[in-house]
């Protein structure tokens, strides 16, 4: 009888090289878990086991890892054999045996076989007690109370945190600690996300939700409650509109302060400090905003004197924010505020030099950490980039390099940028785009309302320009009316089509003049793009001119990309319409599929439906080209309703052959939502093909707005009053993503790919990324993340809790043929009884 053996290692070259090893040998059951949480998941399950590999890796995982499985009665004997790597490290005391990382292929099955020495596998004999903590969601606030009486006989979580009170909680009623609302009484059944509120110790109340549950607990009945806070729900709405605004904030010292004064609001901190800190100043540290929304006046003591002041500036974030975090250290700052929970966060620049520092605190303990964090550092982010800019400037005006009316850098210093990144982007070969915004019609505005105005108008474009892109980023006033921008580290020219569109639509709000009237402007926007269309500065910039004239030339109030052969590139555009509109009917589309996984076991779960359009001459089409094209001759109607049919009826005979019940994604454009039988098409389409409703997932762009596309709301509704699950696809993307997330009926958002594809590479980006995944949970919203390339993504988005994940590191698009045998593959592991290796 083969022997089972658990794998674990959070390493996957570890695993995969164990998994190889023992799985060539033929001999074993093999059972891998990755990380604690997953081999929770697989020991529950009671599997015999004869051994275990552990990566002796020293890290944390590896110790809960232990823990875990020393702390299962069940397996507390199970004989260990570690794998070591290539420092001379040792293996715990308790191990079987260990072996070096490099002889796993040759010495491991061998090692494995003697430690498991007898055939006697390790069967847990009875279920263990019912652990009734675990019956929740890790960190929820909870109790635990006997029946009948519902008393507490034991509490976690946060739970004795949020009762903010010296008195125990345990021995009090459940009547006592929760009312109900509904008219519901204790004993509540069993249910999750139940309306009440939680009277505290001190007599206040905390609005929340409760999911209850009664185990048998070695025998006797208990009650088990968790409880949610609602105010952190609230909190983490709030944290994620915080960052959009604070982006419009300018970045000159009365912004500043008004930033501080927002995030001190949105999150409910009693104090906001920013200090700018430049090494070569012999004054120290100059405070530049000071928000106090505690009682009274305090006594701000000097900032020289100031050691966590101190230890921030040399570069070290101070977080005291989470009830994990420890006491808070004596200071004086600290101490004079009564802080009981802050957080100082040094603010750096693109190369990790501190300009300065946030302090940011609350005088009662902070029960929103998760949401508090990710905010803070973003808000930390956008303060960094304020003083950089406002440190240049100090340098700019200094030397005659800024733009007096705009604060903007001038023609001399976009120059001397724009040199300086082709040479940057010359050594590392990064790629950026230069636009060219010219405001339409800037002369009229001029002539006919007079300068002053026009000086008005100018400033406010300049800020909207500058609120519209990122710190790193260059915009400069380059002369009149004509602005220029730099865009760094492109990676997908659609990035760069956002940012221009992202131009254009924040001029739509129109322009308060100091008279209290309004002016509406638009801008017309050309682009080039380093190293494609020149590699020299004043070539880029000419060709953004010459594709800025073609964005006038097509109606002003767009943008256009630089074609080496304008009229070439038109025509190309007519032909492909007029052939796109016979490839339906020639059979040229082709659906592929990309699967959509489980972010903790990476089981497919689902897939999105992606056109190709398969030119006779030209090869394989990507709808990024395509489908605007369709768009906006309506074409893509009958394409639309095609790819949703094919993809229905593939999606279905998938279900007859492996029965995984998996998700079809399909994407629905705003031309589509505007149909008013739209609703009519899909059921005709699951009707004529048998799939579930159950089983479609409809994907709908964040960008289209409830303003452009008429009953956007009342369409979602009818799909999902059909059972169909709606999905908000490129989240983040959009303006109103709160308003959105709460106006339409959607089961789960998909969280952009440039977002994702700068995990790693951009703090602000990463914050967003955790903020809409807690926001989306508070809201029991799913969360896919689009664009997963590569690993540090992967542990990025699972250590952040993303439920489902999409991307080439999995899987790219595949045509039928292709996932089927993929679906084939995974059938044929799974029912040879092996786990299915997560490498
Ligand atoms: N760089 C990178 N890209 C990845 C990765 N994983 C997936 N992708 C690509 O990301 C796109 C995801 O689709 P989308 O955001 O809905 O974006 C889609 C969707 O908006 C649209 N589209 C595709 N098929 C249809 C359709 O049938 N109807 C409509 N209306 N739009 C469609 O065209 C867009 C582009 O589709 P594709 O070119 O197939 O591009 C797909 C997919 O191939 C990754 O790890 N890295």
């Amino acid at each position: 009888m083969p022997s089972g053996v658990l794998i674990f290692t959070p390493r996957r070259d570890v695993r995969r090289a164990v998994f190889d090893a023992l799985d060539a040998d033929g001999d074993f059951v093999l059972l891998s878990a990755r990380d604690a949480a997953q081999l929770e998941a697989l020991l529950a399950d009671a599997p015999p086991l004869h051994v275990a590999v552990i990566g002796a890796d020293g890290t944390a995982d590896m110790a809960q890892g232990l823990r875990i499985l020393r702390g299962s009665a069940a397996y507390s004997q199970l004989p260990v054999v570690y794998v070591v790597g290539e420092a001379p490290g040792v293996a715990p005391d308790d191990s079987a045996d260990w072996l070096r990382e490099n002889a796993i292929a040759a010495e491991l099955a061998q090692r494995v076989r003697a430690a498991i020495g007898s055939d006697t596998p390790v069967v847990p004999s009875e279920p263990s007690g019912l652990d009734y903590r675990f019956a929740f969601e890790a960190g929820a606030a909870w109790v635990v109370a006997s029946t009948p009486e519902g008393c507490v006989i034991e509490s976690g979580g946060a739970m004795n945190r949020l009762m903010s009170g010296d008195g125990p909680v345990h021995g009090r009623l459940l009547t006592d600690l929760f009312t109900m609302e509904g008219g519901l009484a204790w004993p509540v059944p069993d249910g999750d996300g139940m309306s009440c509120t939680l009277r505290r110790l001190d007599g206040s109340d905390i609005a929340g939700e409760i999911d209850v549950r009664h185990l048998v607990d070695r025998g006797a009945h208990r009650i088990a409650v968790a409880f949610r806070d609602l105010r952190a729900v609230e909190m983490a709405g709030r944290a994620l509109s915080l960052l959009s605004v604070l982006d419009a904030c300018p970045s000159d010292d009365e912004g500043m302060g008004e930033a501080g004064a927002m995030l001190a609001d949105a999150l409910e901190l009693d104090v906001v400090a920013v200090w700018s800190a430049l090494p070569e100043s012999e004054f120290g540290p100059e405070v530049l905003t000071r928000i106090w929304n505690g009682p009274g006046l305090v006594e701000w003591p000097d900032a020289a004197d100031l050691p966590l002041l101190k230890t921030c500036l040399g570069g070290e974030t101070l977080s005291h924010l989470g009830a994990a975090s420890g006491a808070p250290v004596a200071d004086p700052l600290v101490d004079s505020l009564g802080l009981r929970s802050y957080a100082f966060l040094p603010l750096l620049d693109e190369r990790r030099n501190v300009l300065g520092a946030l302090l940011a605190g609350r005088r009662r303990s902070a029960s929103d950490g998760r949401v508090l964090e990710p905010a803070l550092r973003a808000a930390a982010a956008r303060f960094a980039s304020a003083l950089e800019l406002r440190r240049a400037r100090e340098q700019g005006r200094a030397r005659g390099l800024v733009d007096m009316l705009t604060a903007l850098p001038n023609r001399l210093l976009f120059n001397d940028r724009l040199d300086t990144t082709i040479r940057e982007a010359e050594r590392t070969g990064e790629c950026f785009a230069t636009l060219l915004v010219d405001l339409d019609r800037f002369k009229s505005i001029n002539d006919t309302l007079g300068h002053a105005v026009g000086d008005q108008v100018l400033t406010a474009v300049a800020k909207r320009l500058r609120a519209s892109v990122r710190a790193s980023d260059t915009v400069a006033r380059y002369a009149g009316d004509e602005f220029t921008m730099i865009l760094r580290h492109i990676i997908k020219r659609d990035d760069v089509l956002r940012i221009a569109e992202k131009v254009v639509q924040a001029m739509e709000i129109p322009l308060g003049l100091d008279d209290g009237s309004e002016l509406q402007a638009t801008v017309s926007v050309g682009i080039s793009f380093f190293p494609d269309d020149a590699t020299e500065g004043e070539l880029l910039l000419r060709h953004a001119d010459e594709a800025m004239y073609g964005a006038k030339s097509l109606g002003r109030n767009n943008y256009q990309i630089y074609a080496a052969n304008t009229d070439a590139s038109q025509q190309q555009h007519v032909a492909l319409k007029a052939r796109l509109r016979h490839a339906v009917k020639n059979d040229e589309l082709r659906v592929f599929y990309q699967p959509q996984v489980n972010a903790v076991t990476e089981d497919i779960v689902g897939m999105e439906a992606l056109v190709r359009w398969e030119h006779p001459e030209l090869g394989m089409i990507s709808p990024a080209f395509f489908i605007p094209l369709a768009e906006a001759s309506g074409l893509i109607v009958p394409i639309g309703e095609w790819v949703l049919r094919t993809a229905c009826a593939q999606a279905k005979a998938w279900e007859d052959t492996y029965g995984l019940g998996l998700r079809l994604g399909v994407n629905l454009s705003a031309v589509q939502l505007m149909q008013q039988n739209l609703a009519e098409v899909v059921t005709t389409a699951l009707s004529d093909t048998g799939l579930d409703p159950n089983c479609l997932e409809l994907e709908v762009t964040e960008s289209i707005s409830v303003k452009t596309v008429p009953h956007l709301v009342e369409t979602l509704d009818a799909l999902h009053a059909m059972g169909c699950h709606i999905a908000i696809d490129d989240f983040g993307t959009g303006a109103a993503s709160l308003d959105y997330l709460r106006r339409l009926p959607a089961d789960r958002i998909k969280i952009d790919q440039s977002f994702v594809r700068n995990i790693g590479v951009d703090p602000d980006d990463e914050a967003i990324v955790r903020a809409t995944i807690d926001m989306a949970h508070r809201l029991k919203r799913g969360v896919v993340a689009e664009g997963v390339e590569i690993e540090q993504h992967l542990q990025f988005l699972r250590a952040n809790g993303c439920d489902e994940l999409q991307g080439y590191l999995f899987c790219r698009p595949l045509p039928v043929v292709a996932f089927d045998k993929l679906l084939a593959e995974r059938e044929r592991v799974i029912t040879e009884g092996r786990a299915p290796v997560t490498a």
